[in-house]
């Protein structure tokens, strides 16, 4: 059987599966640009970071790049290319058939992503019958190799439970579950991780590196928390009022910062142990 999981080949061919260039974001009410040029470039299989203090800007881009920016608020400038596409020309129904089998996210509070009174496995098998057009029982047994994948105990059991049975971290591998049960080739994990406690964190994640792996999932993390992003991160964006003040090499951002605000942020991060995960990130070929 042809695992849905493993399914999506890692393309040897480095063509970016998402282009960011120069993205603007600004108000449709008064006109004040919010975000001020983002640019990166996401081939199979890398992950990029984004981080900067709250209000600086990394959801508003991120919704831009999955094309669910709020009402009142538009792409003012620049362009997002995904899998060779420019999205400014897209339909919604095209918009919709991208989200889920192109791209994906995930989000912080996984509970208020799902349906209550559904059970989670039910859920995620819907996903699967309306992107993946399955049958029913095909769509049953993907839930559950899913469930299996984002490594959740006793699959057949979470499969018939509801959100309120399940802890945060559960939930959370559920909802990374939905998110690429279309096959994405890029997942864009915003705060995913920021509400779970430090261990589970640490287990969500290397969910993600795995997925990384195994898949070429490309990824966009976007966090407050530097630690994060060094565990994970190839590359580094650093956010500061809209502006990115620092780019790169994500050892060479954390190991030497070149901005006054990526060395105040690494500063701050001290105290949580950063060094710990910038020893995992060295050590990394
Ligand atoms: N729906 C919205 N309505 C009005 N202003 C908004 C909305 N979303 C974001 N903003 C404003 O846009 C700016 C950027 O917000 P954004 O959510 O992108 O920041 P962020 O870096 O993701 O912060 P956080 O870590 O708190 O989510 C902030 O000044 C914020 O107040």
């Amino acid at each position: 059987m042809t695992s849905l999981v493993d399914s999506a080949a890692v393309s040897t061919v480095a063509d970016p599966v998402l282009a960011v260039r120069d993205v603007r974001v600004s108000s449709r009410v008064d006109g004040r640009e919010i975000v001020h040029g983002v640019s990166f470039e996401l081939t199979p299989g890398k992950v990029v970071g984004i981080v900067g203090e709250s209000g600086s800007g990394k959801t508003l881009t991120c919704r831009a790049v999955l094309g669910i920016l709020p009402e009142h608020f538009e792409i003012s400038g620049g362009s997002v290319q995904l899998a060779g596409q420019d999205v400014s020309a897209l339909s919604q129904a095209q918009w919709t058939a991208l989200r889920g089998s192109t791209i994906s996210a995930v989000f912080q509070d996984p509970a208020s992503y799902l349906n209550p009174s559904i059970p989670v496995g039910a859920q995620l098998a819907e996903v699967l019958r309306v992107k993946k057009k399955l049958g029913r029982r095909a769509a049953r047994r993907g839930a559950l190799e899913l469930l299996d994948a984002v490594q959740l105990r006793d699959p057949e059991l979470v499969y018939t439970q509801y959100a309120f049975e399940l802890s945060g971290g559960m939930l959370q591998r559920i909802l990374i579950a939905t998110a690429i049960a279309a096959g994405p080739r890029v997942l864009i994990a915003d705060e995913a991780t920021t509400a779970l406690d430090v261990t589970v964190q640490a287990e969500i994640l290397d969910l993600l590196a795995d997925l990384r792996e195994r898949t070429g999932l490309a990824l966009v993390v976007v966090s407050h928390d530097l630690a994060v992003v060094a565990q994970l991160c190839d590359e580094v964006l650093v956010m500061r009022d809209g502006e990115v003040v620092e780019h790169g090499a994500t050892t060479e951002v954390l190991y030497h910062p070149r901005h006054a605000y990526t060395r105040l942020l690494i500063s701050e991060h001290e105290q949580y142990g950063l060094e710990k995960f910038l020893d995992r990130t060295e050590a990394r070929p």
